[in-house]
């Protein structure tokens, strides 16, 4: 309407009939134009097969490095679609930042995860929160918060940041119990090596005292020396085995065709429902049972402290809330005290990494360990670290760093969905399409990591042995928990009680290659598996570096 106006308003005051011809010409041409649907330019990627798309060119395991091969030929931001569904992946950076980050509100929610976020009911957690717009004006904690709410997705947020956010990871008290999880770790190692002295897999010590670390701190939770009986570890456990299970991707039908959710029971192929069913009740179990033990609890938790701060007339909707946020510390960190065959734990990965580099890259471990003795003392009158320390540390932060660098543990992040159609260097983010951040590209990216696959703390360090000025772009530490609304809230957490376990295992112990039974050093697998990446299992031994000292 507002243009044919322009078009007659123009026409009247042509100087000649030629001008007004030419112009009725160009509107046509321009009508037209419109009238034709526009080709919708989604991110470059593989040419894919009619109709089956790049459903068969997806590789079953490692997909990052899949996606930073077509990256390569297609530009940071690609796009594919499987079965029918389009992905889109962000290899670089400056587009995550861009995304994720500047445009953060469009990035934010989570795509449906059918079976184990509505069926089994996790997505009442912080991982698999849902962010549909918000129905009504939920601002006090007088109301209730709803699954699907940017209120409820909100307060989640904000209880995690009070109890594992970098204030509250600065108190005595976290201090404490992390110092704790390393004494458990260091003296589960030094039993472990006794036992074993030409090497062994020191995965299960990693696993049990990690996860043991997380009961500790949720509901201040002591895990006995007989674990396999104890009630709490059983409830944890098969709640987390379930939350595993459920999250595979790919592994039920519900979550291609959420509409099967509806199926009958009686249903051939619905046993789905039955799995889900139980897994729900496991679920709640890990909600209502572990709450009760914190409370009245002498030593202090994260649970117990949220209750306390709870006021007398929300009591009930906070209580649900700390609930949610108690068994999102387990699913968000990967609780797992026993075997799991499902997934792997985003810290013990990391360590299991660091135990990897040492053996492959002893030069780095013989450096960190002569600033750890200059900074502590010799061995003989060593006193163990803290977390103080680690300004002093240079070079072991740098390590650390790398990392995080060398073998990220979330090496896809998590999906986020789009909330409406955004349009980013020309291209078409469509609502409603799933996005995968690469950190495992950005984290090998050549440009910013020369010679990636080197395992190099020294790409952190200047020349006066100080740790380089670099910034959010350039820092694994920060990279590998994800970007924007959506960045893993046990960021500080993970790295404070990464930092203590790699210094404290490097004051106490050289990392040694396995031996076998004629004495020769064994060399280690280096290989990783897993959608939470960890090293395939490779021995190593774990030498005193002075006999008796380590026990601390
Ligand atoms: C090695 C350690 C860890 C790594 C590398 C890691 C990494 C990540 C990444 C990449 C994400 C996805 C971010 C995104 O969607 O963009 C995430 C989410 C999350 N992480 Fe971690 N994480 C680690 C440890 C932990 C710990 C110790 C906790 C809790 C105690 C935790 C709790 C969570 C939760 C709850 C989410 C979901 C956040 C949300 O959806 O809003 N993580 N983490």
């Amino acid at each position: 309407m507002k243009t044919c106006l322009v078009l007659s308003y123009t026409i009247q005051f042509a100087h000649t009939h030629a001008t007004a011809i030419a112009l009725l010409l160009a509107f046509v041409a321009a009508s037209a134009a419109a009238a034709v649907p526009r080709r919708r330019t989604y991110p470059p990627g593989p040419r894919g097969l009619p109709l089956l798309g790049n459903t068969f060119q997806l590789p079953s395991s490692k997909h990052w490095l899949t996606y930073q091969k077509w990256a390569m030929s297609h530009g940071g931001v690609i796009s594919f679609t499987s079965m029918g569904e389009r992905l889109v992946v962000l290899n670089t950076a400056r587009a995550v930042c861009d995304l994720f980050e500047s445009r953060g509100a469009i990035y934010a929610d989570r795509p449906v995860a059918t079976m184990v976020g509505e069926l089994v009911g996790w997505n009442k957690g912080l991982g698999y929160a849902r962010l549909t717009p918000e129905t009504s004006n939920i601002s006090s904690v007088n109301e209730l918060y709803p699954v699907h709410s940017h209120a409820r997705f909100r307060v989640l947020r904000r209880l995690f940041q009070d109890v594992i956010g970098p204030s509250a990871c600065q108190l005595s008290d976290h201090i404490e119990r992390l110092e704790r999880a390393r004494d458990d770790l260091l003296g589960r190692i030094t039993e472990k090596s006794h036992r074993e002295p030409n090497g062994c897999n020191f995965s299960e010590s990693v696993r049990q005292s990690t996860s043991a670390f997380i009961l500790l701190l949720t509901y201040g939770y002591k895990v006995p020396q007989d674990s396999e009986d104890d009630e709490l570890v059983r409830i944890v456990e098969d709640a987390m085995d379930g939350f595993s299970r459920a999250s595979e991707p790919d592994a039920f039908l519900v979550d291609r065709w959420p509409i099967l959710r509806y199926a009958p029971p009686w249903l051939p192929g619905t046993g789905f429902l039955r799995e889900a069913s139980r897994m729900h009740s496991d679920r709640e179990k890990l909600y209502n049972v572990p709450i009760e033990l914190a409370v009245g609890k002498a030593i202090p938790s994260m649970v117990s402290s949220l209750l306390a701060a709870a006021s007398a007339q929300t009591i009930e909707q906070e209580e649900e809330l700390i609930k949610a946020v108690g068994a999102s510390l387990y699913s968000g960190s990967g609780f797992r005290y026993f075997e799991c065959t499902h997934r792997a734990l985003q810290t013990h990965s990391a360590l299991m990494s660091f135990l990897l580099a040492m053996l492959l890259y002893p030069e780095v471990q013989t450096r960190a360990q002569v600033q750890l003795d200059s900074v502590l003392g010799s061995l003989e009158i060593a006193r163990p670290l803290s977390l103080q320390d680690r300004e002093h540390l240079p070079y072991v932060e740098a390590l650390v760093k790398e990392v995080w660098r060398w073998n990220p543990s979330v090496p896809l992040g998590m999906a986020h969905r789009v909330t409406q159609d955004d349009i980013y260097d020309g291209m078409l983010l469509e609502k409603g399409t799933t996005v995968y951040a690469n950190l495992w590209a950005i984290l090998h990216d050549e440009n910013i990591f020369p010679d990636p696959f080197s395992f190099s703390p020294e790409r952190y360090i200047s020349a006066d042995g100080k740790l380089k000025q670099i910034d959010r772009m350039e820092d694994p530490s920060l990279i590998a928990f994800g970007f924007g609304r959506r960045i893993c809230p046990g960021l500080h957490l993970a790295d404070g009680s990464l930092f203590l376990y790699i210094a404290s295992l490097l004051q106490f112990f050289v990392v040694k290659k396995a031996l076998d039974e004629a004495g020769n050093e064994l060399e280690p697998d280096v290989d990783y598996e897993g959608f939470i990446s960890q090293p395939k299992p490779f021995k190593c031994r774990l030498v005193p570096r002075l006999r008796g000292v380590f026990a601390i």
